[in-house]
């Protein structure tokens, strides 16, 4: 099977591309930031302080996470919750880097994460986040850390959220970024990882970056 690992910073676009380069090539697709956002959501759910690591690692002895592989069935369940929509409000952005940031947590993640992409019946999978290339998915056989300046990522969320202003979108943004990088480091490609910058490529522009990069793979 084609394991295609993206990584990158916040609003660079690793969700949507990813998912549209996906629907082109005929593979799934692994958003593994729904399960740090899942994870979080069910902390505020059960009334657990997220800045109290053993809450949170307690939390994943019933942790009934499910996700929708499929690029055109995308779904995130706790349990029989649907929470895809849920865990994009920014209570849930506001502490998910936290959540994230607990060594119990990321292991338990990467594990299930390897689990789905096992689980996988399409012949290749897109998988991204911020360490696929790097921990996750190291060996995957395309590699690639998609970025764009801060200002374009902050303009591009900012044009998606009605509900925050654009000042508030931008500090989020960038102190969300500044917390996960002292986890992982996603800013910079590791060896034999391919950079993608999208600053001056549309959206279309990108997905056919990403798919000409997995065919000549091949
Ligand atoms: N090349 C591009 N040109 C213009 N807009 C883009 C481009 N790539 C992505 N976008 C848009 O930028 C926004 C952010 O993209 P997306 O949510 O996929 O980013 P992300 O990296 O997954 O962010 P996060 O890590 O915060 O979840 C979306 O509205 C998406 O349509
Ligand atoms: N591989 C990953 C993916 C995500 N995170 C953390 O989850 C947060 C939400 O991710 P989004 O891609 O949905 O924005 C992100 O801010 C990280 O804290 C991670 O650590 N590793």
């Amino acid at each position: 099977m084609t394991v295609v690992a993206i990584d990158g910073p916040a609003g660079s676009g690793k969700s949507s591309v990813s998912r549209a380069a996906a629907r082109a090539l005929g593979f799934s697709y692994q958003d593994t930031g729904a399960a740090y956002r899942a994870l979080a959501w069910t902390a505020l759910d059960r009334g657990v302080d997220t800045e109290q690591p053993e809450q949170l690692v307690a939390l994943l002895r019933d942790f009934p996470y499910s996700i929708g592989i499929h690029p055109d069935d995308y779904f995130v369940r706790v349990g029989a919750t649907d929470v895809t929509d849920a865990i994009r409000e920014p209570r849930v952005t506001a502490v998910v880097s936290a959540v994230a940031r607990v060594p119990e947590v990321r292991a338990y993640l990467v594990e299930l994460f390897r689990s789905v992409i096992r689980s996988s019946s399409t012949p290749g999978i897109i998988i991204e986040g911020r360490d696929i290339t790097t921990v996750v998915a190291p060996d995957a056989t395309v590699r690639i850390l998609l970025t764009a300046t801060e200002e374009a990522r902050m303009a591009r969320r900012s044009a998606e959220l009605s509900t925050e202003s654009a000042a508030k979108t931008a500090q989020q943004l960038s102190s969300r970024d500044a917390q996960d990088s002292k986890v992982v480091d996603f800013m910079n490609a590791a060896d034999g990882v391919v950079t993608i910058d999208s600053t001056d490529l549309d959206f279309d522009q990108t997905v056919s970056a990403v798919v000409d990069l997995v065919r000549t793979s091949d």
